[in-house]
């Protein structure tokens, strides 16, 4: 008879949009994903205001009286029925919310972007390392099933070695009418494209060069950036980056984001020596994509073209939830899949691109520099 699941008590920090997702997944049964092994629980839900953690219980985990509501975060994290505190507020807040729940002995799923810089995220991990306490970032795209089978074919050799990737995540937030306070707006917050949706084409970068078994992770060997401000508040609303890996591989990413206009079809294009690889947006959660075979390496002759499509219950958070548990439960403090190393070289390319492109946060935000 097959073991019973390994269940993880979540307390679930912020009751904004992602915070909503990220609970109608967990409690999504595992087994219709075919999962057995690990299972789910929300213990306890925090807001800055008890009656909006009070509602979301209600709404998003059915009215369950077993969930304490909080009308703070640093309850969930002091509560000894929470195992795990998921992390969903502004960028801006990560650091702090992710080192109360560490301070209190509690392992991490952090929400993208980690933290506001590099020296915030070194912090934590250091932090979690001498907690002996997991830690992730939760880039959801590494873990789906679609980003698993473009990653096998790219590594099974039929396409050569990557030259080129193009990446872009972009979307239009009708910046001109929503408040200066909203999170994509508000520099306090780490507004603006890069922080918000620069982890997708630079995680695309990272999973399809500085993964390639060819790479064995060197760092990209030169990192440039540009940026356009907007007048309305001076966070970036358009934002391009070449990071350039020629150590090992011979190759180059030219990524963007913006928050003006939607991602062109396909958003990413891996450019290999014998084809290409086609991926449809948005990218952080790809309907399909498409590989296209040259006659011989360099032709750009295509003359095979296979297009697979996702097929995916539930909004596609619940795969990294199911690792993080599946960590947590092997003893481990960092996922092999989306590793601390990787956390951290998004942060040190953001942190370069925004010094390159002028964008500094407000006096006070990065509590470590
Ligand atoms: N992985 C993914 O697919 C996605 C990830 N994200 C990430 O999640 C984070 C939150 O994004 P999202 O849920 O869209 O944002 P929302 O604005 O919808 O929610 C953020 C929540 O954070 C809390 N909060 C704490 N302080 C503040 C503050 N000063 N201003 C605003 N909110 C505050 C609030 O919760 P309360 O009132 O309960 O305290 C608020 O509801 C970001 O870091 C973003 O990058 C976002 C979207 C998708
Ligand atoms: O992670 C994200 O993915 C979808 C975007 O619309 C959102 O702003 C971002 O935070």
């Amino acid at each position: 008879m097959a073991s019973s699941p390994f269940t993880l008590r979540w307390g679930v920090i912020a009751t904004g949009w992602i915070s909503q997702q990220f609970v109608k997944d967990a409690l999504l049964d595992p087994a219709t994903r075919d999962v057995h092994d690990v299972r789910h629980v929300v213990a306890a839900v925090g807001s800055r205001n008890v009656e909006s953690a009070k509602k979301f219980i209600e709404v998003y985990a059915k009215d369950d009286s077993s969930i304490k509501a909080y009308g703070t975060y640093e309850e969930v994290c002091a509560d000894p029925d929470v195992d795990a505190v998921y992390i969903g507020t502004p960028h801006t807040f990560h650091y702090e919310n992710a080192r109360s729940a560490l301070l209190n002995g509690k392992h991490v799923l952090c929400e993208k972007a980690t933290t506001s810089n590099a020296a915030e995220l070194r912090d934590l991990l250091k932090l979690a390392k001498e907690k002996n306490l997991f830690f992730m970032e939760a880039l959801w795209t590494r873990f789906q099933p679609l980003t698993l089978e473009i990653k096998r074919i790219a590594e099974d050799g039929s396409l050569g070695l990557p030259v080129v990737l193009h990446a872009d995540l972009s979307s239009d937030f009708d910046i001109e009418n929503i408040p200066k306070t909203h999170r994509i707006l508000d520099p306090r917050l780490g507004g603006g494209a890069l922080l918000d949706l620069g982890p997708y084409p630079v995680a695309w970068a990272v999973i399809a060069l500085y993964e390639h078994p060819k790479n064995n992770k060197a760092r990209p060997t030169s990192v440039t950036g540009s940026i356009v401000k907007t007048p309305l508040t001076g966070v970036d609303s358009s934002t391009s980056i070449t990071l350039t890996f020629s150590e090992t591989l011979q190759a180059q990413a030219i990524l963007s984001c913006n928050i003006l206009v939607p991602s062109p079809t396909p958003a990413v294009t891996i450019r290999y020596q014998g084809g290409n690889i086609l991926i449809h947006p948005p990218i952080f959660k790809p309907p399909s994509f498409t590989v296209q075979y040259f006659d011989k390496p360099g032709s750009g002759n295509i003359v095979r073209e296979v297009t697979q499509k996702s097929n995916i219950p539930g909004g596609g958070w619940h795969y990294q939830i199911d690792e993080a548990v599946r960590c947590i439960r092997d003893g481990r403090i960092e996922s092999e899949i989306w590793s601390h190393d990787k956390s951290l070289l998004l942060m040190d390319i953001f942190d370069a691109v925004r010094k390159q492109g002028g964008y500094e946060l407000p006096e006070g935000v990065e509590k470590v520099r």
